[in-house]
């Protein structure tokens, strides 16, 4: 059978920090395209800085991240713009301009593809504003257009988030700790979403959880980490509570 080149692919990846802190040892896994992948591991074990070595928000150490057969360690200018739009990111805090309408933060989605005094002056274009509200349908949030970010509740801030992500077209999505700040309601319902964009668009989705029943409840596959290292990898079938421990024992 022949096998499809992973979207993600870890090879040999450290990250220590300029204060020595060391983010990430030795990773070595590979993404395969589609798969909807939550990371798990206590506070301080690296999942942030694992997701946002993908997109290059941190710089890694050693080692290579390649995204679809490419390794984006040297890219800059155009080449990392077109990284960065092909990958969507969800933040526990949202990252939403609070007193701007939905609308212009869905629509901020797309400033990569204008020039930058177009998107500061909000001049997009007609089927950018079409698309923008199928991308509230997705996230059943088209009555919202017009409303003002700061005016809705945290799940509902999150579902414009990831409207935002869907303007990118993207085809990964990394997710840090997306429902952090939510209650267990609005967390299923976000959770929902990102597993029926995982399913319906085949979207890849990573995501940080420190929620070992979400995990559970959403993975394909569980990674664990500890101290920057990979401790768990197993494919959802294989998971056990048992096992799962072993991500949680102290140093
Ligand atoms: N900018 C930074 N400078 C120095 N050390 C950092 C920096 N960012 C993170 N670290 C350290 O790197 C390690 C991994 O942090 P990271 O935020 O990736 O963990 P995490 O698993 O996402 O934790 P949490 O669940 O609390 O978000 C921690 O020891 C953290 O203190």
């Amino acid at each position: 059978m022949v096998q499809e080149t992973p979207i993600i692919s870890f090879k040999n990846v450290n990250k220590v920090y300029d204060n020595g802190t060391v983010g990430l040892k030795d990773i070595n896994f590979d993404i395969p395209r589609g798969q909807f992948l939550v990371v798990v591991g206590l506070s301080g074990a690296g999942k942030s800085t694992l997701l946002r070595t993908i997109n290059r928000m941190h710089e890694i150490t050693s080692g290579e991240i390649r995204v679809e057969d490419e390794a984006i360690d040297r890219y800059k200018g155009r080449s990392l713009r077109f990284l960065r739009r092909k990958i969507g990111m969800i933040f526990q805090n949202f990252n939403l301009v609070k007193r701007s309408s939905v609308e212009r933060n869905v629509l901020s989605g797309r400033v990569s593809y204008y020039p930058t005094w177009k998107s500061l002056l909000g001049l997009f274009s007609a089927p950018d504003k079409q698309k923008a509200v199928q991308a509230l349908q997705r996230v059943s949030l088209a009555e919202k257009l017009y409303a003002r970010a700061d005016e809705l509740s945290g799940g509902q801030q999150q579902r414009v988030a990831i409207a935002r992500t869907l303007m990118q077209n993207p085809k990964i999505i990394l997710a840090d700790e997306p429902i952090a700040s939510l209650d267990p309601l609005t967390t299923k319902t976000v959770m929902d979403i990102l597993k029926r964009l995982n399913q319906e668009d085949g979207i890849t989705v990573i995501v940080n959880l420190h929620s070992v029943t979400l995990a559970r409840e959403y993975a394909d596959r569980i990674v664990g980490l500890r101290a920057g290292e990979v401790v768990y990898d197993e494919p959802i079938a294989a998971v056990t509570a048992t096992d799962l421990n072993r991500v949680y024992q102290e140093v």
